[in-house]
C-alpha cells in the first residue's frame, strides 16, 4: 500500500476560516473523548468519487483522480496529524469489474487491513444516479462478508455530485430523501441486516460536492444546493459515528477468513465415523453374525 508517515494535516488550513474553526472544534470534541487516533476506511463502486472525497476532506490532492478506469489496484493509506490526533484514510479501488465483484481487489484490501482498526466506514455512492441495481447489492454483501455485519454500525454513505439538478421538476431535498432510502434499502439487504440490526444502525447518509465549480456561501464555505456547507457537515457526521459507542472493528485473520472450513470438516469427522460404525458397520455385523448361525444349524433344523 502506498502510505505516508503521518504529517501534521496543513490542507486543513486551505479551507475558509468558518470550515476551519468547525473542524477543528470537532476534532477537540474527539480529542475530549479520548480519541486519539481516527481510522476511515473508504470503499464503493468504481468512479464513484472515493479518491476525490479523500482529497476534499484532506484539503491536498493526495490521492490520483481519473475520470476514466482507474489503473491501480492499490488501497492508498493517507496519514495527517492535528492537535495530537491522527487521521488516518483508506482509500480502496473500486469493487466492481465489467460487473461483477472484482475478487483480486477485494484479497488485495483485505491483506491490507489486516491488523487494523477501523473507526469509520464511509460508502460512497453518487446522488446523480437514479436507481439502485443487483450490483449495489452484491458491493455491500462483499464488504459485509469482509467486514462482518458490525462494520455497517460504524458506517455512513457518503453521495458525491451533490451539486446536482434533480429531474422532473423535483425538490433537491425530496430527490435526496428518495435516494438515500432506496440505496440505504439496497444496504439493508444487502448486508442481510435484520429488523433489530436495523434499529441498532440508522446510517447517516451525507452529501459531499467534490467538484472545484461548487458553490460557496458569503463566507467562501463550499456549499450545497440546500445551503449546507458540506466539509463541516461531514466531518461532523463522522464525528457522531465515531463516538456512537458502537465498537471499532478491528480486523483480525478470523474476520476476514470466517469460520475454517477444513477446521469445520476436520471436527464433523469423529461424527461421521460414529454415524457410520451404527448405521453401517453394525447392522452388517449382526446380519453377518446371523447368516453364520443360521448356516451352523442342522439342515433338517433349517427346514422347519
Ligand atoms: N462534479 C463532480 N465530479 C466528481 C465528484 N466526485 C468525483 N468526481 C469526478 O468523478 C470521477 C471519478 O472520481 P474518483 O474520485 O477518481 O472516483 P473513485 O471512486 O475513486 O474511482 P476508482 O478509484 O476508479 O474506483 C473524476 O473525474 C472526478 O473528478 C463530485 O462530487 N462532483
Amino acid at each position: 500500500m502506498a502510505s505516508s508517515i503521518s504529517r501534521e494535516w496543513v490542507g486543513l488550513n486551505t479551507f475558509a476560516p468558518a470550515t476551519q474553526t468547525k473542524l477543528l472544534e470537532l476534532l477537540a470534541r474527539l480529542k475530549q473523548e479520548n480519541v486519539n487516533t481516527l481510522t476511515i476506511l473508504v470503499m464503493g463502486k468504481c468512479g464513484v468519487g472515493k479518491s476525490s472525497t479523500v482529497n476534499s476532506i484532506i484539503g491536498e490532492r493526495v490521492v490520483t483522480i481519473s475520470a476514466f478506469q482507474s489503473e491501480g489496484l492499490r488501497p492508498v493509506l493517507v496519514s495527517r496529524t492535528r492537535g495530537g490526533l491522527v487521521l488516518n484514510i483508506i482509500d480502496t479501488p473500486g469493487l466492481i469489474e465489467g460487473g461483477y465483484i472484482n475478487d483480486q481487489a477485494l484479497e488485495i484490501i483485505k491483506h491490507i487491513l489486516l491488523n487494523k482498526t477501523i473507526d469509520v466506514l464511509l460508502y460512497v455512492d453518487r446522488l446523480d444516479t437514479y436507481r439502485v441495481d443487483s450490483m449495489d447489492k452484491m458491493v455491500v454483501r462483499a464488504i459485509t462478508d469482509t467486514l462482518g455485519k458490525e462494520i455497517w454500525k460504524k458506517a455512513l454513505v457518503v453521495l458525491t455530485h451533490a451539486q446536482f439538478s434533480p429531474p422532473d421538476g423535483l425538490p433537491y431535498d425530496e430527490y435526496f430523501s428518495r435516494r438515500s432510502e432506496a440505496l440505504l434499502k439496497s444496504v439493508h439487504q444487502g448486508a442481510r441486516l435484520k429488523k433489530d440490526d436495523k434499529q441498532d444502525s440508522s446510517i447517516p447518509v451525507v452529501l459531499v460536492e467534490n467538484s472545484g465549480r461548487c458553490n460557496k456561501n458569503e463566507n467562501n464555505e463550499k456549499v450545497l444546493p440546500n445551503g449546507i456547507s458540506w466539509i463541516p457537515n461531514l466531518v461532523q457526521t463522522i464525528t457522531e459515528v465515531a463516538l456512537n459507542g458502537c465498537k471499532s472493528i478491528h480486523v483480525d485473520k478470523k474476520l476476514i477468513e470466517g469460520p475454517n472450513p477444513n477446521q469445520t470438516g476436520k471436527m464433523l469427522i469423529p461424527l461421521i465415523f460414529a454415524l457410520q460404525y451404527f448405521l453401517v458397520i453394525k447392522p452388517i455385523e449382526r446380519a453377518i453374525k446371523k447368516d453364520i448361525r443360521r448356516e451352523s444349524r442342522p439342515s433338517w433344523e433349517k427346514r422347519g
